[in-house]
């Protein structure tokens, strides 16, 4: 019947178009079918939702955010053809996520995860026995009485980070990567990257980088959209995604299969130490392939789960050290007090560096890594607070809105280390588990992120300091905090002086560095 139609981009958009508006109308019709209303939620309009009613679209958090005072906690917002429930409030997260996690543990999928090696994504996979699986693999080695075992590894990588900052200070965003590879490899592969141009770093890398170029928000609407799309052949004209997600599908290859087979080379000739890895080989010897290639996935999530939050949350910290000398000052007074100049903190001086706790939970809350967290779904119909809540809906737990609650924490755009202490200059209760995400998804890695957050920060704070940069005339260059965006967002950067804080520390980080190294 068509025959003879030119078949152009027109004539797809076109036939897209009017699925789109098909879908939406259904849609509306099957979300009716409980006749509960649903939340509340900005004007909807045909095909494009409310999408024009987010005041600023690539940092929906804001928006959301904007939108609690007219629509409350629980809003309903469709943006395109996704349905999605978000959650602006505390209570409201820890009634489904936690109250309701039989209902509320999915994760929604997308046509664009398996083309772009992402479907093997603990964070990203279904609520079912493939995530479980992962889960387990994790759960071991990661859960908070595994940590103290990686103390040793970590506190040498931040030696030698400190090193790197003596030798070239510019370059910290680089010092923040290596220092998080050289952790995250230690624990999961057993293997220690000798140089920042290290193979193993190589491979992850590229494959992470893939992904964040592969996989933009934007991106996944236009190819959820117009799937053929991904069908185009690699050369055809304007084949963008088609050829980001051949590079993604052979990075992300590499990134599962060289460093697990490394670890079972060497597991052959017993030259490996314990790391997630080999014991989960270990333990499930005689298992079936299933379960070794859920290793081999869960080892690479780990790696590039830990890459983008942990390095995001140094670069906060960095950010507010040098916008906040005052609190700097405090926190390297306290450490001159416990620990002293001649030698660099440890965890065993943890507790007595309260000031310390309170500056990495403030620089989780202020500007979380992960605004929006990793969305949920649902696995049926709900009702909540006599709302009805769709199956397959996307639920998404708003972490900014919660870190930034006027009524928990006043002043939320002000960096204040203090709102963690009680009067007496002891630890309140508030962990600030918020940017860790809810109920059964909840971060796995979160008791590592923790330990390893601590040791770069009481080392750094030991020894050096970090200012704002000079002009030619001697003048502070100011600091205006810019960050990037997407699901994990860090801090662009910014010009800063980092030196050492004292002639003898110079020496100390000089010494412990070359230990470091040589080991
Ligand atoms: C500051 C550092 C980190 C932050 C802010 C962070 C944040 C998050 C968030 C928001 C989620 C989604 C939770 C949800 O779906 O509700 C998540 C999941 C996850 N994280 Fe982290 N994370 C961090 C560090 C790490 C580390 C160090 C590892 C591993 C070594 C890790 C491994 C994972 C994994 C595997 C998941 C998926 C959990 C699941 O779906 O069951 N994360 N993380």
């Amino acid at each position: 019947m068509l025959d003879g139609v030119d078949r152009g981009p027109a004539f797809y958009f076109a036939i897209s178009a009017f699925v789109l508006a098909g879908v939406s109308w259904c849609q509306k019709c099957w979300n009716n079918r409980s006749h509960l209303p649903l939340p509340p939620g900005p004007p909807c309009l045909p095909i494009v939702g409310s999408l024009f009613s987010l005041s600023d679209p690539v940092r929906s958090w804001l928006s959301f955010n904007a939108w609690r005072s007219t629509y409350g906690d629980i809003i309903y917002v469709r943006l395109l053809s996704k349905r999605i429930v978000v959650v602006n409030s505390e209570e409201i997260a820890k009634d489904i996520f936690e109250g309701r996690s039989s209902i509320y543990s999915d994760k929604p999928q997308s046509i664009v995860y398996e083309p772009f090696a992402t479907d093997f994504n603990t964070a990203i996979l279904p609520y079912g026995d493939r995530w479980r699986l992962h889960r387990r693999i994790l759960h071991q080695p990661l859960r908070q009485v595994a940590i103290p075992t990686y103390h040793a590894a970590m506190l040498l990588s931040a030696h030698k980070m400190l090193f790197s900052f003596l030798q070239d200070p510019t370059n910290y965003p680089g010092h923040f990567e290596m220092f998080i590879s050289s952790i995250i490899l230690s624990v999961v592969y057993d293997y220690e990257p000798k140089a920042k141009d290290d193979r193993m770093i190589r491979v992850m890398q590229r494959y992470l980088e893939a992904v964040v170029a592969g996989v933009t928000p934007e991106g996944t609407v236009i190819m959820e959209t117009f799937p053929f799309l991904l069908w185009l052949p690699t050369w055809f004209p304007g084949a963008t995604f088609k050829r980001a997600s051949v590079e993604c599908l052979k990075s992300g290859h590499d990134a599962k299969e060289i460093p697990f087979q490394d670890v079972k080379n060497r597991m052959s000739t017993g030259q490996v130490s314990p790391c997630l890895v080999a014991d989960n080989l270990n333990r499930m010897n005689g298992f079936d392939d299933i379960s070794e290639n859920a290793v081999k996935e869960a080892a690479c999530i780990a790696f590039a789960a830990a890459s983008e939050t942990t390095f995001s949350t140094l670069f906060v910290f960095l950010l507010a050290m040098v916008l906040h000398p005052e609190v700097q000052v405090k926190a390297q007074a306290d450490i001159d007090r416990v620990v002293g100049k001649d030698r660099l903190p440890d965890f065993d001086d943890r507790p007595a560096l309260p000031y310390l706790d309170a500056i990495l939970r403030e620089t989780l809350r202020w500007y979380p890594a992960a605004p929006l967290g990793v969305p949920h779904a649902t696995t049926t119909d709900d009702v909540y607070k006599g709302y009805f809540i769709p199956k397959g809906v996307v639920v998404i737990a708003n972490t900014w809105a919660m870190t930034h609650d006027e009524k928990k924490y006043p002043n939320p755009d002000e960096f204040k280390p203090e709102r963690f202490l009680h009067e007496d200059g002891s630890l309140t209760n508030d962990t600030m588990p918020l940017g860790f995400g809810w109920g059964r998804r909840m971060c796995v890695g979160r008791h590592l992120a923790d330990a390893t957050l601590w040791s770069a920060i009481a080392s750094f704070l030991a020894t050096f300091s970090v200012h704002r940069a000079l002009d030619e005339h001697g003048e502070e260059i100011p600091v205006v905090p810019k960050f990037s965006t997407g699901l994990a967002i860090h801090p662009e950067t910014f010009p800063c002086r980092i030196i050492p804080r004292f002639q003898s520390a110079e020496t100390l980080v000089g010494l412990t560095g070359l230990v470091a190294e040589k080991s």
